[in-house]
């Protein structure tokens, strides 16, 4: 029996399981998926499905010396949710390019952009594809984006499905996760500790930007062409020391910590309540002597008029 989504292979008689076993990851995905309206590819591709001819990490020989590694054009490709800017930020990356890129011209299932990128005194050609329509399971790339909206949570949750997926399949590839639209303030639902929190524990980077104002859309072109490069972005990508909304890196102890830290209300026991208390009582005694005191100086004023 064939998994229509993704094209993995299930075994025809599976083994009795308890009730109480959770499903493999695998089956909880195709469980989500059947109730999931806005599902970002279409499944049941298998016969368009091809393998890309570029050389992958997983593909190379081995003894390859690094240097060697990616000659072919760097796939980057970009997965999410339906309207989380994938299509934007595409265009961003692919700079002045045409959308001309037609990665199986005879089936023409899937197109993207191409450019030439130099960074680091290195020239590259970069292919980008944003909207993946084939079985998962068949794609490769160098580097993979996922991207979700900030202001929307079911785009984040779904971040992590489509990584689980990507890491039975493709496990070294490395992922950047990306919460767009960080420009809509207001109606955010993602912190960025909480992103940054979910990146550390799926071993990926994170980048927080906003396609529309164009905003830290270099940061990720430059990290996901480094990465397809084979080479690490380093703990400071991409803000330098003083880090930033974007890419600070902390250990991922004092991340969880930080992140469970925020949910749990803190224990006040008696005596801690007491003090509260009274520190509030002090600071509004001192805010109405204030008040006062700005009161009789206004007054003063007016009289030496
Ligand atoms: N405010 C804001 N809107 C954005 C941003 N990026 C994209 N959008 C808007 O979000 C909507 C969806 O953007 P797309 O780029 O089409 O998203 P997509 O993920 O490619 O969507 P599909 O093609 O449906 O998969 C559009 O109306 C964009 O203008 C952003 O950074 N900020």
């Amino acid at each position: 029996m064939s998994d229509k989504g993704y094209g993995l292979t299930l075994s025809a008689a599976p083994p009795l399981r308890r009730g109480s076993t959770p499903l493999p990851i695998k089956h909880q995905l195709k469980r989500e998926e059947a109730v999931s309206e806005d599902y970002d590819w279409t499944p049941g591709h298998e016969e368009l499905a091809r393998p890309l001819v570029s050389v992958s990490a997983q593909e190379e020989p081995p003894g390859q010396a690094p240097q060697d590694r990616y000659h072919g054009p760097l796939r980057i490709v970009l997965l999410g949710q339906n309207g989380v800017g994938k299509s934007s930020l595409a265009l961003l990356l692919a700079g002045q390019s045409d959308r001309s890129l037609s990665l199986d011209s005879e089936s023409s299932s899937e197109e993207g952009y191409q450019r030439r990128v130099t960074l680091d005194d290195e020239d590259s050609t970069i292919l980008i594809y944003d909207n993946w329509k084939q079985d998962l399971s068949t794609l490769q790339c160098e580097v993979c984006i996922l991207v979700f909206s900030l202001t929307d949570r079911r785009s984040f949750h779904r971040t992590s499905q489509i990584r689980l997926l990507l890491r039975e399949t493709q496990p070294h590839t490395p992922i950047i996760l990306v919460g767009n639209k960080s420009d809509l303030v207001r109606s955010r639902e993602i912190s960025t500790e909480e992103a940054q929190t979910t990146a550390a524990m799926l071993d990926s980077l994170y980048l927080e930007l906003s396609a529309s104002l164009d905003h830290r859309t270099s940061d990720l072109l430059d990290g996901a062409v480094r990465l397809a490069r084979g080479h690490s972005l380093g703990p400071d990508w991409p803000d330098g020391p003083s880090g930033g909304a974007g890419g600070r890196r902390e250990s991922l102890t004092s991340r969880a910590k930080r992140f469970l830290s925020g949910l749990v209300p803190r224990a006040h026991g008696g005596r801690e309540r007491d003090r509260d208390r009274e520190r509030e009582r002090d600071l509004s005694r001192h805010r109405g002597s204030r008040m006062m005191r700005q009161k009789s100086r206004s007054c003063h004023d007016l009289s030496s008029m």
